[in-house]
């Protein structure tokens, strides 16, 4: 299944937030999308799940823009974790898990004992089975990102878009879920997924797509869209991208600040402004 994003423009009634937006997710991707605070990520997830009124272009689903799929046609294929969300009632966390069952159960039935058990494998493939009982508003942020994405499992989408999945998440579980997203790619999903760490999409995206400004500054793999003049524009720091081998003899990409951890200054060579500068920037 694939989605398209053709020359979209979204914003908030009169205001632009981002124009002439053009990109192709297919099954078997991992699209990263990158941007400073306020940039228009959330913006442009909220326009492609049709959450927010498009103010041009289109949206297309297989081929179909997606004003002409029914919203239960949606729910079946797309599935989406939000950067936050806060239940109106303390349900238990299976009844959270199961409500991504609903677009494959018939509008008066109950959840048959297939979506009980896949609800149950999600929570397992997260290592989260521990919740299974706890009440949702009961547990915490990083818990709970690890339920909405069991839910989004549970729906067995086509297409998953994360609004920073790893946003609450602890080191090890940022490291599994996101490891668990690329294997998802394997099995054919498309996937975007806003990200804040340059590092994940090298990491865990095929491709790459900064906004800036309003637009898409650069698309493409990771090598080659994210460099340290980009991540300058996008994020007014200097950082340094540099490459390690890992012990299974693979390249790796980090990022290191530059300009502003700087060990090797002799703080007696220094005038007292820049000495001021770089303590409070150590
Ligand atoms: N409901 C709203 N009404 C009007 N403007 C909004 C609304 N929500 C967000 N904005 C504005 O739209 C712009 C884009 O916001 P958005 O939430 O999409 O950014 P983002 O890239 O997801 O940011 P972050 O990385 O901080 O989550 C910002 O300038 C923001 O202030």
């Amino acid at each position: 299944m694939k989605l398209k994003l053709d020359n979209l423009s979204c914003g908030y009634g009169q205001r632009k937030v981002l124009e002439n937006i053009s990109l192709e997710i297919n099954g078997g991707e991992v699209i990263g999308l990158l941007g400073a605070n306020g940039c228009g990520k959330t913006t442009l997830i909220k326009s492609i799940l049709g959450l927010l009124p498009t103010q041009g272009g289109e949206v297309l689903l297989d081929g179909k823009n997606i004003k002409r799929w029914t919203s239960a046609q949606i729910a079946r294929v797309v599935g989406y974790i939000p950067q936050m969300h806060t239940p109106p009632f303390p349900f238990e966390v299976l009844d959270v898990v199961l409500m991504g069952r609903t677009a494959h159960i018939n509008p008066f039935a109950s959840p048959s004992s297939k979506d009980v058990k896949i609800a149950e494998q999600a929570l397992e493939m997260l290592n989260i089975t521990y919740l299974r009982n706890r009440i949702y508003t009961e547990i915490s942020g990083g818990e709970r990102q690890l339920v909405l994405i069991a839910r989004a499992l549970a729906q067995e989408p086509k297409i998953l878009i994360m609004d920073e999945p790893t946003s609450s998440l602890d080191f090890g579980n940022q490291i599994k879920v996101l490891s668990h997203v690329k294997q998802l790619a394997g099995l054919n999903l498309a996937i975007l997924m806003s990200c804040h760490f340059p590092e994940h999409a090298f990491l865990y995206s095929n491709r790459v797509v900064l906004l800036n400004e309003g637009r898409i500054l650069h698309s493409g793999t990771p090598g080659e869209t994210i460099t340290a003049e980009r991540l300058k524009t996008l994020y007014g720091v200097e950082v340094e991208i540099v490459s390690v081998i890992n012990r299974l003899n693979k390249e790796l990409k980090v990022c290191i600040p530059s300009g502003y951890f700087r060990p090797e200054i002799d703080l007696a060579q220094i005038s007292a402004t820049e000495r001021n500068y770089a303590l409070a920037n150590y």
